[in-house]
């Protein structure tokens, strides 16, 4: 995580537009090539060593309206790709454009952009209107009291204007921010992790309202995030990054369901990889869908998701014969289960085919069959038989 000034930057009034190089006149958010470098330089700016490549050439555009999600490993280069967008860092090379517009040169208040960080960084000695009111100081003062009102509201803080800001839980304060982020109406919003200093439980449905209160704004935006899960939520689209460079941009459910490559996959969460037949592989990917376009369709590596094993009995039984998808039916010893999300989780020991990582890989499995969700699990040691479930599959490239 990068350091961000603590004071919100102020929409305030956009720099006049002018001719941007190579840009085009897309609307919107449009990144080209863009290179982030820190450090490497002595006394002078002479090149000492050749410093940190942050972000390494990227491409990217968000349509007005939008929110996308950049989603990837910490170091990533996530924070220094927003910073330069704000304007809060130079780019080494490549272009920042809004509405076909080139931005060099234009400092960070007059992008008409707002900031939201992970710590919402609010007036301790205002109170909560007088937070939300921070960007709307050349506003009347009626105007101003309304459009905090309204903002409160889409936060889900209604009535909340004359509460000290060290009343506040952790929560309330993020949802402040947010209200006060959205009050000068930016024409695009940079998020920072903006809900990674909270718990899990009140950042799932913090995200949720996160992506209403956006959707509610017609706010575009611009989210960072190490958490697929929050992403998936907040997004239209999400943007994997890797190294400083981008790996794959596409909606959730495209994401999911076909991921680029191995390393997007993983990253998503999927949990194993074997090697599969090319027709095997097809046709259990048909299935979900005659749009569906998974690359590896005609072969190359199974990637098995959280929910893409299911147990079936033990190895002798024909309580469920095989694997319907006819892409694996295997072996497997249990290790341990656990009542979870109304289903049970099995984590066993599997010899997994064609992959010789040289011990048996751990996994989860669903318990499924008769007995139901209130059923014990099978106990540690217990042989049983894992089949896939295409529906929680994928297939990448080798
Ligand atoms: N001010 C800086 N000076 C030197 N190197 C920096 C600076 N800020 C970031 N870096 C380096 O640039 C790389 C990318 O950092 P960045 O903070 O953009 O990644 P990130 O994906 O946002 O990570 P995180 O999720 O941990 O915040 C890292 O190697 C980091 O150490």
């Amino acid at each position: 995580m990068v350091q961000i000034d603590p004071a919100p930057a102020r929409a305030g009034a956009p720099e006049p537009p002018r001719p941007g190089p190579g840009t085009g006149e897309a609307a919107g958010l449009a990144v080209r090539d863009v290179v982030v470098r820190y450090g490497g330089r002595g006394a002078g700016g002479a090149r000492t060593d050749p410093g940190t490549t942050a972000v390494a050439g990227v491409t990217l555009d968000v349509a007005p309206g939008e929110i996308l999600a950049l989603l990837g490993p910490s170091g990533c280069g996530k924070s220094s790709l927003l910073r330069a967008v704000a304007g809060l860092e130079p780019v080494a090379s490549g272009a920042v454009a809004w509405d076909g517009r080139d931005l060099a040169g234009v400092p960070v208040h007059r992008r008409g952009f707002g900031l939201m960080f992970q710590e919402g960084q609010l007036f301790p000695h205002r109170d909560v209107a007088g937070n939300v009111a921070y960007g709307l100081a050349g506003l009347p003062r009626a105007e101003r009291d309304a459009r905090v009102t309204e903002l409160l509201d889409v936060v889900g803080l209604a009535g909340y204007e004359r509460r000290a800001v060290a009343t506040l839980s952790g929560g309330e304060r993020q949802r402040v921010a947010l209200a006060r982020s959205l009050a000068p109406r930016p024409r695009l919003l940079l998020l920072d992790e903006p809900l990674s200093a909270l718990d899990r439980g009140l950042r799932e449905r913090l995200a949720l309202d996160l992506r209403e209160a956006l959707r509610a704004t017609g706010t575009t935006a611009v989210f960072v995030t190490h958490d697929h899960d929050e992403a998936f939520t907040v997004a239209d689209r999400v943007a994997v990054m890797d190294a400083g460079r981008l790996l794959q941009v596409a909606p959730p459910e495209d994401l999911w369901r076909a991921p680029a490559s191995r390393r997007v996959a993983e990253f998503l969460g999927y949990q194993a990889f074997v090697p599969t037949e090319p027709s095997a592989a097809g046709r259990a990917m048909d299935r979900r869908g005659p749009d569906d376009d998974a690359p590896g369709a005609s072969g190359g590596l199974l990637a098995i998701g959280p929910r893409g094993l299911r147990m079936v009995g033990s190895p002798g039984s024909d309580a469920e014969s095989g694997s319907s998808s006819g892409l694996g039916t295997w072996a497997a010893t249990v290790v341990g289960s656990v009542f979870r999300r109304g289903a049970v989780e099995v984590t066993v020991d599997v010899d997994l085919p064609g992959t010789d990582e040289g011990a048996p890989a751990r996994l989860v499995a669903l318990a499924s069959g008769a007995g139901g969700a209130d059923a014990p699990g099978p106990g540690p040691g217990e042989r049983v038989r894992v089949v896939v479930d295409p529906a929680g599959c994928a297939v990448v490239a080798t």
